[in-house]
C-alpha cells in the first residue's frame, strides 16, 4: 500500500528588497525559519514544518502566482495587489498590513510648478494642455490605480507612460509632466526636485499577505490544528506582541501592598499599559510585597520607571515578549475561514 503524497503548501515570499527581510523576521518568531542558504536560492523550507514549501520571487510575480493558484499564499505590496488583483475572486487579502514595508502612492509635481498645489489644479492644467493642442503625460507603473483615481477626480485628458523604474527622472527629461509613484521618506522626490500635491495620495500601501481562495478553503478545513490555522496564529501573536514589553513591577515589603499597587496599576493604566494584573508576593525571606504585570509600549518604559520606584517600586523588569494571544484578540484564521465560507457559498448558490 502506499502513502498518499500531501501536496506542500506554498508561500511566496519576495526574493529581495523592500518587502523581503520584514517577512523572514516575522516568520522567524513566529518559529517558521526560512532555510535560505544564499539569496540567489529561489526555494527554501522551514525548520520543523514540512508541509511550507517557500519560493522566493519579485512581488509582482507574487501576485499573478497566487491568482492563478501555483501558490496558496504569498507577501507582495499592497499597491500591487491592487494594481493587478484587487478586483480577483480568487485572490482574497488575508492579512493587509503586516507591518513594515510602508509607502504611499502619489501624484508629484515639479517643485517648479507653483500654482498646482492640490489634485484638483490638474483637472483645470489637463484641460488647458488639451486646448492648446499638448499632451498631459504622466509616467507611472500603476496605470489602473492612476487611472481609476484621476476618474474620481473628474482628470480626463492625459495619456500614460508606462515605465519600469526611476521615473523620478522623467519630468526633467521631458519623458511626462507628471509621475504616479511610491514615495516613504520623501527623499527620491526631493532629490529630483519634485513635490506632493495635497489630495494626491492616490493609495496608502503596506506588505500584505495574500492568498488563493480555493486553495485556502481546502486548507481551512483541516481546522484549528491545521497547519494554515497554526501558521496565521503564530503570526498573529507575533504582530499583536510586536513594540510591547511585559513589564514586571515588584514593590518593596515595607511600602503599604495594596494601596500601592494600586497606585501603580492606576499609573501605568495612565501611561497605556494593558493587561495589568496586580497581586501579592513574598521574598525569599517570607516578607510580603506585590507586584503589578502589565504590558508597556518598550518606548516608554524607560520614561516611566523613575515615577514607578518613587511609587515605591523596588524593581521595575521590562522582559521582550514573542507572542501575545488574548482572548478577544482579532484572529486571522478566523475572519478568513468566515470569508472563505461566505465566498463559497456566493459562488455555489
Ligand atoms: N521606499 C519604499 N519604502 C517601503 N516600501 C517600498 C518602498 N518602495 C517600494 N516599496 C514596496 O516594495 C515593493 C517593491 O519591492 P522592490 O522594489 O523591493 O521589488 P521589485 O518590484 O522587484 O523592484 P524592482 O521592480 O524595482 O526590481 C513596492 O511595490 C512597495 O510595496
Ligand atoms: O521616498 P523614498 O524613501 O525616497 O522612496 C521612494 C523610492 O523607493 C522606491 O524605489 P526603489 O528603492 O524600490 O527603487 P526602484 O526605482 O527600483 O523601484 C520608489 O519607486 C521610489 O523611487
Amino acid at each position: 500500500m502506499t502513502t498518499p503524497t500531501i501536496d506542500p503548501i506554498r508561500l511566496a515570499v519576495p526574493s529581495k528588497g523592500h518587502l523581503y527581510e520584514g517577512v523572514v523576521e516575522i516568520l522567524k518568531t513566529a518559529g517558521y525559519k526560512v532555510r535560505r542558504a544564499s539569496d540567489r536560492q529561489y526555494e527554501a523550507t522551514i525548520a520543523g514544518h514540512p508541509r511550507f514549501h517557500v519560493v522566493f520571487m519579485r512581488p509582482t510575480d507574487i501576485v499573478t502566482q497566487v491568482e492563478e493558484g501555483r501558490c496558496h499564499l504569498g507577501v507582495t505590496g499592497m499597491d500591487l495587489f491592487a494594481e493587478r488583483a484587487a478586483e480577483s475572486a480568487r485572490t482574497t487579502v488575508v492579512v493587509p498590513d503586516l507591518g513594515y514595508g510602508g509607502c504611499r502612492l502619489v501624484v508629484a509635481v515639479p517643485e517648479s510648478w507653483i500654482d498646482v498645489s492640490h489634485i484638483i489644479d490638474l483637472v483645470d492644467l489637463t484641460a488647458e494642455f488639451k486646448a492648446s493642442g499638448k499632451t498631459f503625460r504622466v509616467s507611472t507603473k500603476y496605470s489602473a490605480l492612476t487611472q481609476a483615481y484621476f476618474r474620481k477626480w473628474g482628470i480626463y485628458y492625459y495619456q500614460l507612460i508606462d515605465s519600469d523604474g526611476a521615473l523620478e527622472l522623467h519630468p526633467s527629461l521631458g519623458i511626462a509632466d507628471v509621475i504616479v509613484d511610491l514615495t516613504s521618506s520623501g527623499t527620491t522626490l526631493k532629490d529630483n526636485r519634485l513635490r506632493e500635491i495635497e489630495g494626491g495620495t492616490v493609495l496608502d500601501s503596506a506588505s500584505c499577505l495574500i492568498g488563493h481562495a480555493p486553495g485556502l478553503a481546502a486548507l481551512a478545513a483541516e481546522g484549528e490544528t491545521g497547519p494554515l490555522a497554526l501558521l496565521l496564529d503564530a503570526m498573529d501573536g507575533v504582530r499583536a506582541s510586536e513594540g510591547w514589553l511585559h513589564l514586571e513591577v515588584v514593590g518593596s515589603p515595607a511600602a503599604p501592598g495594596p494601596e500601592t499597587a494600586a497606585m501603580v496599576a492606576a499609573y501605568l493604566r495612565d501611561q497605556g499599559a494593558q493587561h495589568i494584573a496586580r497581586g501579592e508576593v513574598w521574598d525569599d525571606q517570607s516578607a510580603p510585597g506585590w507586584r503589578v504585570t502589565a504590558l508597556v509600549a518598550a518606548k516608554r518604559l524607560t520614561a516611566c520607571q523613575r515615577r514607578l520606584f518613587e511609587l515605591g517600586a523596588n524593581r521595575v523588569v521590562g522582559l521582550p515578549t514573542r507572542f501575545v494571544f488574548d482572548r478577544d484578540g482579532h484572529s486571522t484564521f478566523d475572519s478568513l475561514k468566515a470569508r472563505l465560507s461566505e465566498l463559497g457559498e456566493r459562488a455555489s448558490g
